[in-house]
């Protein structure tokens, strides 16, 4: 059986929209064919096209693209779920129009040995959801103190080595981690943050935490690790890459080790290149997150990063927690938002239509560019390649509703914000597994 995905809007090489007709079979793309050009292009000499057994799907008006990764998520199974599930986070994910997603070991147990490793792609299998990459931890218990066993953790399917949720604190254990990790050509990938310099605070050093009264978070806490990693990497050879991306500093370091050919990329979430301390309405924890909102001026030097270059890919960091820990206010709450259901629209709304960003500049930042960084096959609309797809109305206006999320959480600085740009239908490996109810 092949489906045809019908009139839809697809970006070319020069980032303009062409009306496209995309078969798939067996979950590939088949062909991506003029609208005009009919089936014989496919179809075996001798047969009549209308004996072809082909669904229609018939997106006219919409926007299709390869399906979107994020490669910074947090699933929160094993051990937290009333945070979130692998099954209610994949629910999340392709309503947001994510097919590949890589996700956190800071669970528990934590992600550091191949059992847990194994476990979490097995519950993924059953969700048969998005596509789920685990990260396995660096260290054990994500504690700093010991390593884990990088060859087996490999080898039960984990694409990379990461402590996220908490910086590796002494530079010797990053420093044998990115040793281990190069010889094995797998990546390192940071949350960088000196706990010396952070103790106790819950928003960023400046004019927010000083009206309030809170102890501030500098930006030498993550751009001092950004530094440090950079020349461990340059020591090692490894694939460094940097999580979330949050301060002027850490984007200036990036941006020169990668002028002297150091092997480092990064991401940056849709909450730092919109949103400053400043935005902060008031104590409410659906505003913290770590890295915490900062200047304006990190702000722009994040989207400045991201449009140079500097800046490889857009990340969610989707962080669920439940509505009772949120409710325990901005110095006790957990750090972290949800970020699946809102990062497309968001973007589009305050990037694409307004003119600073083409459309294909933000797709790509979500598609090609993750896939390029992690070498994944996928994040492309080329014949051969997987279907996994993602169906976008780029013109209905519609407020965020939490009440409406797919994911457990509910904790979002964004609550009522008008956006454009909602996902409607997701493919992965051709089988339709979210589609808009409201669709007609
Ligand atoms: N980003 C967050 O604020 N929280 C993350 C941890 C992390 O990404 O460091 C979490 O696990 O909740
Ligand atoms: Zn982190
Ligand atoms: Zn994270």
């Amino acid at each position: 059986m092949l489906q045809m995905i019908k009139n839809a809007s697809v970006l070319n090489k020069a980032g303009e929209l062409e009306q496209k007709n995309i078969i798939i079979s067996e979950g590939k793309i088949l062909s991506i064919h003029d609208v005009n050009a009919g089936f014989s292009l496919f179809v075996e000499e001798g047969t009549n096209p209308s004996d072809v057994n082909i669904e229609e799907i018939d997106v006219e008006g919409k926007l299709v693209v390869p399906g979107l990764i994020d490669m910074h998520v947090h699933l929160r199974e094993p051990g937290f779920e009333h945070k979130e599930t692998i099954e209610s986070g994949g629910r999340s994910a392709v309503k947001g129009g994510f097919t590949t997603i890589a996700c956190m070991p800071n669970t528990r147990p934590v992600t550091d040995d191949p059992e847990t490793v194994q476990l979490v792609l097995n519950k993924a299998k059953e969700a048969n959801l998005a596509k789920v990459l685990p990260y396995a931890a660096i260290t054990i218990n994500e504690l700093g103190r010991e390593l884990t066993d990088f060859d087996a953790l490999k080898a039960a399917g984990a694409i990379g080595f990461t402590d996220d949720g908490v910086g590796v604190q002494s530079a010797q254990m990053m420093k044998d981690a990115m040793k281990k990790a190069a010889a094995m050509d797998m990546p390192v990938i940071a949350h960088c943050e000196d706990n010396s310099l952070v103790e106790g605070a819950c928003v960023a050093e400046g004019a927010f935490a000083e009206k309030h009264g809170l102890k501030g978070i500098p930006n030498e806490s993550e751009a001092i690790h950004v530094g440090r990693d950079i020349l461990l990497a340059e020591a090692t050879g490894v694939h460094y890459h940097v999580c979330h991306v949050s301060t002027e500093q850490s984007v200036r370091l990036i941006r020169e080790a990668k002028k002297i050919g150091i092997k480092v990329t990064a991401e940056v979430c849709p909450h730092h290149l919109i949103l400053a301390d400043e935005d902060i309405p008031g104590l409410d924890a659906n505003w913290k997150m770590n890295p915490p909102l900062r200047s304006r001026r990190d702000v722009e030097a994040c989207i400045e990063g991201l449009e140079d270059g500097t800046i490889d890919i857009i990340v969610t960091d989707h962080a669920p927690h439940s509505e009772e820990e949120k409710a325990k206010g901005m110095e006790l709450a957990p750090f972290g938002i949800v970020g699946f259901e809102t990062a497309f629209p968001l973007l589009y709304t305050k990037f694409v239509a307004t003119g600073k960003w083409s459309l294909s500049f933000l797709v790509e930042k979500m598609t090609t560019e993750p896939a390029r960084v992690f070498r994944l096959d996928t994040g492309r609309l080329e014949e051969g390649a997987p279907a996994d797809i993602t169906v976008i109305d780029l013109n209905t206006e519609r407020a965020v509703d939490p009440t409406e999320f797919a994911t457990k959480g509910r904790n979002t600085p964004f609550t009522g914000w008008e956006l454009k740009g909602w996902p409607v239908m997701t493919f992965v490996d051709g089988k339709k597994v979210y589609s808009d109810s409201t669709l007609s």
